[in-house]
């Protein structure tokens, strides 16, 4: 399997990891501010227009991802079934390699329309990006959770179910 995540040129040994708080915190700012845009953005129009249709577009991607796991696990089965057989042949093993490949890209691509799509249904209803994630940190133990990580009042955990 290729490398497939690189820091850019000249950023190298300036960021963290993943960036994926930053990552998630730049997508939601940009969704925000679509708000304020023209009916030429896809996002403007998810928050403005039919409410059901921010909502269809998630459920669909959510669909997607599965059936996108299911190609994975097909593409391994079948890699895993020429795989350190005698007889096979190696130009197999790489076809089949290659397939498992890029299912797991197709899954990754599906998983990225879905965060997307939660998102753009989650500003719509006013819920912005701390709030979410002090949903996420409530659920945490003090072990696992960031140090200083947003908390939801006691009050609002107690609703919330
Ligand atoms: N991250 C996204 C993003 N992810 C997915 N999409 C759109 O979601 C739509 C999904 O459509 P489809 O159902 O046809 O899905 P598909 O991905 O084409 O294919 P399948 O899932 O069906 O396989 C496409 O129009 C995508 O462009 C997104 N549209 C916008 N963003 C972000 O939002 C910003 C603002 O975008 P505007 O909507 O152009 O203002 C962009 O700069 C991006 O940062």
């Amino acid at each position: 399997m290729s490398e497939k995540t690189y820091i850019p040129a000249g950023e190298q040994g300036q960021v963290p990891a993943s960036q994926i708080g930053a990552t998630l915190e730049a997508l939601a700012g940009t969704i925000h501010a679509r708000r304020n845009a023209g009916d030429e953005s896809y996002t403007h129009r998810l928050l403005t227009g039919n409410a059901d249709s921010p909502l269809k577009k998630v459920v669909e991607e959510s669909n997607e991802v599965a059936l996108a796991a299911k190609d994975v696990e097909a593409a391994r089965a079948l890699l895993a079934g020429v795989s350190g057989h005698e007889g096979s042949h190696s130009g197999m093993v790489e076809a089949f390699a290659k397939q498992a490949d890029a299912a797991c890209d197709h899954l990754r691509y599906e998983a990225a329309d879905v965060v997307y799509h939660l998102l753009v249904v989650l500003e719509r209803y006013g819920i912005d990006i701390d709030e979410f994630a002090a949903e996420l940190n409530n659920r945490m133990t003090d072990e696992e959770r960031p140090a200083g990580a947003v908390r939801l009042h006691e009050e609002h955990v107690k609703r919330g179910k």
